[in-house]
């Protein structure tokens, strides 16, 4: 399959007309409705890849430790590079997410001790300020680092983010706000062309390095592309400088949208850039607040935290602080909707209940009772069989978490009547929707809205052999083995490793039938038959 390349795809911020789904099911038949044809993602550490086999119809019961947020502790981890000394941290989730971001610090030179969910991370003999471009094509969060390095160090290189498939995920919010604060501020591509055949006349070498993407008007290469008869590969870089060659400066932006990532990364410089910065429309997630709370700690001066406005007086001087990571609220929302798809009641700690609020509210209001014993321990009680369909419509922070959607989407095929899941905030995260389709579920897909059809419409869930594209796509399919009738049989779990720690492992304690099978590929196999011979 020809890949084809649009150089306006990771700088444009798009933002297509979401179609409108008001009273769809009864305004439009079935067949308007077309299934996702995306095809899915191969696995982004599948040597060996694990597997869980997940026998459903358990009740869950008992108590489950929510672990630290995976969005806060890599946010945080980028935040570290802002200080000098030492930083300790605490409650750091033991995910493959964390320690891809370790990686990516100890590339440039940080020095990092962790143990049981502590970490010390030492940055005053940082060396580079190019951190490995593997590890940061492999996750978003690493892409963070471009902030505190630039403002730090006055320069950064880093690659192209990567992180869930689940659409564009542009960097322009990102660069437009570097520039205003005196970052100049390239996008880089090493490109390489694999040209399979040469049948249209002229043949094409089968590699060019550095060809710069922007300038690039070889109409036969096009053509190529065009006919699959070549791929084109690239390896995009972001190079930054501060314009006056000394450091940042501060400025004012007003991001388009409310970009968590973006609104991170332009925090950490802001806070060591000289004078004032004024950042609008900044993301409200309880990881930005989390962020700003640490680098609060570290002596910088932030206000506004929690609010659309963010108003940074820079300082030049940071001091790693000690600093405990917030629970994880989708680690905790997903546990809530394990409850309620096994029509059952559990409790879990450490929670933060407002961070939730959006979640509880829309399970009290069909009949979930919902109750805090402590400050920070929420219990569930799903005990009504029949509970009906409702709505969903994700949005930025206190909107309903993007995060929580194919969670959500997984109990909605269990519930009575039809529900709408309208998917807001990226354009291409109904992937799950394929594999839960794989256990009976009735789910119609258009653009980013899925009509999802309950118990009532016919829709039965049955175990089923699927394989996980995303991460909370991944933890959809679990939560649809758990309801399941019969044995289901998960693959791709590196991508829910990403952010759960020890998933199966709380399942298990709550009751439920589940474990983990460590796949080899047949070339795996091989190999390891040939070192032992
Ligand atoms: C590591 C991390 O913290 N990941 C979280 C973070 O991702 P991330 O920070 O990538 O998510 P963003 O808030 O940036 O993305 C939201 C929307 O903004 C768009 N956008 C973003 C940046 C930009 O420069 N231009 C632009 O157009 C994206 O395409 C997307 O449609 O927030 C998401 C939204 O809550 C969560 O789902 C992710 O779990
Ligand atoms: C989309 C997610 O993560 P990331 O941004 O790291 O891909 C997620 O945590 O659901």
């Amino acid at each position: 399959m020809a890949a084809i390349f649009n150089p306006s795809n990771n700088l444009s911020y798009s933002n297509p007309q979401k179609p409108h789904f008001h009273s769809l099911r009864r305004a439009f038949p079935l067949a308007l409705f077309s299934h996702l044809e995306k095809p899915q993602t191969p696995n982004q550490t599948s040597i060996p890849d694990h597997k869980l086999v997940v026998v459903g119809g358990s009740k869950l019961s008992g108590h489950v430790d929510i672990s630290g947020s995976k969005n806060s502790a890599l946010a945080v981890l980028a935040g570290t590079l802002c200080c000098s000394g030492t930083s300790k941290l605490h409650n750091i989730p033991n995910l493959s997410d964390i320690r891809t971001m370790v990686s990516i610090l100890k590339s440039l030179g940080a020095r990092i001790e962790a143990s049981n969910g502590e970490m010390t991370i030492e940055t005053d003999g940082i060396r580079s300020v190019e951190p490995c471009s593997d590890e940061v094509g492999t996750i978003r969060g690493g892409f963070f680092v471009v902030g505190p390095l630039l403002a730090r160090f006055g320069e950064a290189i880093v690659a192209l983010p990567g992180g869930c498939d689940i659409g564009a995920r542009p960097i322009d919010l990102y660069i437009r706000g570097l520039r205003a604060l005196g970052a100049v501020v390239e996008l880089k591509f090493i490109q390489f062309l694999n040209a399979r055949f040469h049948t249209i006349g002229r043949s094409v070498d089968a590699k060019h390095d550095n060809l710069d993407l922007w300038t690039i008007n070889t109409s036969s290469i096009w053509k190529l592309i065009h006919l699959g008869q070549a791929v084109l590969q690239w390896n995009g870089k972001v190079h930054a400088h501060a314009a006056n060659g000394k450091g940042l400066i501060g400025g004012r932006f007003h991001l388009d949208y409310p970009s968590v990532g973006a609104t991170e990364t332009l925090m950490m410089a802001a806070c060591m850039a000289d004078g004032v910065t004024v950042l609008s429309n900044v993301a409200q997630e309880p990881e930005v607040a989390d962020l700003a709370r640490f680098l609060t700690d570290s002596g910088a001066h932030v206000e506004g935290v929690g609010s659309r406005k963010l108003i940074i007086n820079g300082r030049n001087w940071l001091h790693g602080p000690e600093y405990t990571i917030i629970p994880d609220r989708i680690e905790a929302g997903t546990f809530m909707l394990a409850a309620a798809i096994t029509r059952s009641c559990i409790s879990m700690s450490p929670v933060i209940p407002c961070h939730l609020s959006c979640l509880t509210d829309k399970l009290s209001a069909v009949g979930c009772k919902i109750s805090h014993c402590t400050h920070d321990t929420l219990e569930i009680s799903a005990v009504p069989a029949n509970i009906q369909g409702f709505d969903v419509k994700t949005g930025p922070f206190p909107w309903f978490p993007t995060d929580l959607q194919p969670q959500i989407m997984a109990l909605l095929t269990t519930c009575n009547g039809s529900s709408i899941v309208e998917e807001s905030v990226f354009e291409e995260r109904m992937g799950h929707v394929r594999e839960l389709q794989k256990f009976g579920a009735r789910i119609q897909v258009c653009g980013s809205t899925a009509l999802v059809f309950g118990k009532e419409q016919g829709s039965a869930l049955y175990g089923s052999h699927v394989a996980a594209t995303d991460l909370r796509g991944g933890a959809s399919l679990v939560l649809a083995g758990l309801a399941a009738e019969g044995m289901t049989e998960i693959n791709g779990i590196s991508h829910v490793d990403r952010g759960y720690e020890n998933l199966e492992i709380k399942l298990q304690f709550l009751g439920a039938d589940i474990k983990r099978l460590i796949h080899l590929p047949v070339s795996y196999d091989k190999k390891i038959t040939l070192r032992a011979s």
